[in-house]
């Protein structure tokens, strides 16, 4: 995480917006972009008319001005960005709006309802928030909102589920809490974890609906009351104790006009009087922190004297980074407020906060971690002192372990190591395994020699000279088979042909592998297990252990070589078992998008229907306002009254509809989601299985005895006669081959290692009982290698290991 904000004091910014004039005449104003300074112009008869104003221009600086033209996107760039990021980063952050009503402050902080481009600073920000933390995958975030309305010095939890049935006179008020640590907590106001943006763009929503439809004779206009949307952030960095917490606020503060002028009575004044006095007790407070600035012996701030303040505490003149956006009108009826607004924002520039790193340790992962460390300690100092208690290890605890010794055993480097907890059970349990693997290497020793009693000593050493030798010139040959490989391979993409003999083989193949016995292990001359896949083309036969879902790709038939890719994989889809269900869910998927889709067309149109209704009512509550200014009669107060009651109920209704389909459509895209989990992971296993399929149709080429490659090595003395195996070769059989026979065992085994296929008595054994009938008429011969020397070492070495094996069978035997 890298923020630009440092632990150091700064001012508070300050940021001056225009409203586009919708009617009347533009006040004279020059804004000077290098300078940052707006010059408003005013003239000599409206400066006459200024209480304590007799000058004719008024300069303000600021750290930027943005004109009646400024976009949204410009605005949030410059205005929030910074802090937004700061917020994530640890800092606090306070970005609030001010200025007179309708100057343009909940259009820069929430935006305007109908345009997307018009979504204002707390839409962008949460957008900015969800989007960063994919750059922060090293932290995990937790990020709750909190949305409180301020009204006549009471708050109300605008997220509160009871907004729906209650009026806002009835919701329980929120509560101002203060600890001994002076820290503020607020009662009644819910806080709500939102893991994506579209639940926290939800919740947004709603408070904002909730806001505009408090249908209260007393909360006639958002314009009388202060709204701060909060987002609580947490970050922790895995492996370590420290939290990092920090809050965003995004202020939208009530009409800063002045009573005098809005000439109203009543109800109304009463409001009037609570907002200016908030704002009078905030501007209080600036001024006592700008006289303390100012080196004035000025100790007591007086937060406390107002909900707002006493919640925003941090934000003036505390730890946080906090901004300003000043929202003026350009009319020139309306200049002495604008100056009025940009002269309460050059106070607020003299205030200097100083926002730090809110990081502090987690109790809760400290305890754990030392309760962690207390353990080990503990049987650190029983180990020492020779009283360890002995634990039984759990299964999983022992497998764990005995894979570490065998790896250890098994790393033939020397620096090797071998980790594990000092603990005597452990040590017990690896001293155990030791003793194991020596057992077991003398008596497979010992169980060699046994073996060989029958036959001679010299016998013996030369078998085991033999082997040792064959394995050394088998290691030597693998470069050269590869080679022959490719080139047969090469070879068999021009010349194979399909005929129903090689689709009996695969049917076989595939039979066989459903029956094949695991791998078997063989041991050299020096004592050391040589597991199949130890032997050659190790990575490919990685892969046989588990090779092919034989049941799904045992529908699929043959396909010839030469068919493309895509018509491979077509034909392949179109027997394959799985693919019913595939297709299943793929229909399923379909339909959940429909469904989807057409709530999600109910949704928006409610949310649309929503936001109609609302600037409805916001029209008509400034037109209203306008007359009020004027004076208006009662009756016309009454229909306005019922108009607005009209759409409030009509919000009520499409509120619950926005609110059904947003829960339905939560549903399904959980709903989705885990039937596009089950596509992919059916689509993995298709992908898969293809190309086991395929590879098993190479292999089958590589057996089928339907060409002779005309290798240059090649030779007939070195050739394969498969027509000449036994037909039915049964278990009893096969330990007496004939000559032939062995060779063609081992020549077998030669070509499936070169296909990438597992090797032994087992696949002899398939491809000789394979019915005579599905053999190829013609005689074919095919050549292990095509050189003469290989194909006799390899020959020789599968003798030579058969030799063992028969012996051992027939040592095993009772
Ligand atoms: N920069 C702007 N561009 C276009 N329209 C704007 C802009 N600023 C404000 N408006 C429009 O002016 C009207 C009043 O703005 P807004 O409600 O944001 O004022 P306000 O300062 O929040 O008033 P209040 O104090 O009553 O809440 C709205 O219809 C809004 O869409």
């Amino acid at each position: 995480m890298a923020s630009e904000i440092q632990n150091v004091s700064s001012n508070i910014e300050i940021y001056l917006r225009m409203r586009p004039l919708l009617s009347g005449t533009a006040s004279h104003y020059e804004i000077d972009k290098d300078e940052r300074i707006v010059k408003w112009h005013v003239p000599r008869h409206v400066a006459a008319g200024m209480a304590n104003h007799q000058k004719e221009r008024y300069d303000f600086f600021f750290t930027d001005i943005f004109d009646t033209d400024s976009k949204q996107d410009e605005v949030f760039e410059k205005v929030a960005r910074k802090v937004v990021m700061g917020a994530l980063d640890g800092y606090n952050g306070t970005i609030f709006a001010y200025g007179q009503t309708g100057s343009g402050k909940t259009f820069s902080i929430t935006g305007g309802a109908e345009r997307y481009v018009d979504r204002g600073i707390i839409p962008r920000a949460i957008s900015l928030i969800y989007s960063e933390l994919g750059n922060r995958s090293d932290y995990t975030y937790t990020i709750h909102f909190s949305y409180l309305e301020i009204y006549n010095e009471n708050g109300f939890d605008l997220l509160n589920p009871d907004h729906e049935t209650k009026t806002l006179e009835d919701l329980p008020k929120v509560i101002l809490l203060e600890d001994e640590e002076n820290l503020i907590h607020l009662r009644n106001l819910s806080s709500h974890l939102a893991t994506n943006e579209e639940e926290a763009l939800n919740l947004l929503f709603v408070g904002d609906t909730n806001r505009m439809i408090s249908a209260t004779p007393m909360n006639m206009a958002s314009s009388r009351s202060h709204c701060i949307f909060t987002a609580t952030i947490e970050a922790r960095k895995s492996g370590e104790d420290s939290v990092r917490k920090s809050k965003l606020h995004l202020v939208d503060l009530a009409g800063s006009e002045r009573v005098s002028k809005t000439g109203v009575d009543g109800q109304i004044l009463k409001e009037a009087k609570y907002i200016n006095l908030s704002l009078h007790f905030l501007e209080q407070v600036i001024v006592a922190l700008q006289e303390r600035n100012q080196g004035k012996n000025r100790q007591h701030i007086p937060y406390r004297n107002s909900m707002m303040t006493s919640i925003l505490r941090d934000s003036i003149g505390g730890n946080c980074q906090t901004v300003m956006l000043a929202t003026v009108s350009i009319a020139q009826e309306q200049l002495e407020e604008t100056i009025s607004t940009c002269r309460f924002a050059q106070r607020v520039a003299t205030i200097s906060n100083r926002a730090v790193l809110n990081e502090e340790i987690d109790p809760n992962l400290v305890i754990r971690r030392l309760k962690q460390e207390i353990k080990d300690l503990k049987m650190e100092i029983q180990l020492l002192r020779g009283t360890s208690e002995e634990h039984t290890m759990n299964e999983m605890d022992l497998k764990s372990l005995q894979n570490q010794v065998y790896d250890f055993i098994n790393d033939k480097s020397s620096e090797a190591t071998l980790n594990f907890r000092a603990n005597l059970q452990q040590i017990k349990t690896i001293f155990q395994l030791f003793k194991e693997v020596v057992l077991n290497e003398r008596s497979t020793h010992v169980e060699a020699i046994d073996h060989d009693k029958s036959t001679s000593k010299e016998d013996t050493s030369a078998l085991y000279g033999t082997i040792k030798d064959l394995s050394r010139q088998i290691q030597e040959k693998d470069n050269e088979i590869n080679i022959l490989v490719s080139f047969i391979r090469k070879h068999n993409q021009n010349n194979v042909q399909t005929d129903n003999s090689q689709k009996e083989i695969v049917k076989e193949v595939v039979c066989k592998e459903q029956t094949s016995s695991p791998s078997k292990d063989i041991n050299d001359s020096d004592g050391n297990t040589l597991r199949k896949g130890e032997r050659q083309h190790e990575s490919v036969e990685e892969s046989e252990s588990d090779y092919c879902d034989k049941k799904a790709i045992s529908s699929v038939p043959y396909v010839e070589r030469s068919l493309s890719r895509a018509q491979a994989f077509e034909m392949f889809q179109k027997s394959y078992s799985r693919d019913q269900a595939i297709q299943e869910n793929k229909f399923i998927l379909k339909g959940k998008y429909q469904e989807a889709k057409s709530i999600s067309e109910h949704v928006n149109k409610a949310k649309e229907n929503i936001n109609h209704l609302k600037s409805q009512i916001q029209k008509l509550r400034i037109e209203r306002a306008m007359q009020d200014l004027h004076g208006r009669d009662q009756m016309e107060t009454m229909v306005q009254n019922y108009e607005e009651d009209q759409l409030i109920s009509q919000i009520e209704t499409e509120k619950k509809l926005y609110k059904e389909g947003f829960n339905k459509l939560r549903d399904l895209k959980r709903e989705i989601e885990h039937l596009h989990q089950l596509l992919e992971q059916n689509q993995r296993r298709l992908q898969e299985d293809l190309e086991k399929w395929l590879t098993l149709i190479e292999r089958i080429e590589c057996t089928s005895q339907n060409f002779v490659p005309e290798h240059p090595n090649f030779k007939q003395e070195n050739t394969l006669s498969l027509s000449a195996a036994p037909q039915q070769l049964q278990e009893g059989e096969k330990n007496v081959y004939s000559r032939q026979q062995e060779d063609n065992n081992a020549k077998t085994l030669q070509r499936d290692s070169a296909c990438g296929m597992s090797a032994g008595e087992d696949e002899v054994q398939m491809i000789s009982s394979r019915p005579a009938s599905s053999r190829p008429k013609q005689e074919s011969l095919i050549p292990i290698t095509g050189n003469a020397k290989a194909d006799a070492d390899i020959a020789a070495f599968y003798k030579a290991r058969d030799k063992i094996l028969q012996r051992r069978s027939e040592q095993n035997e009772p």
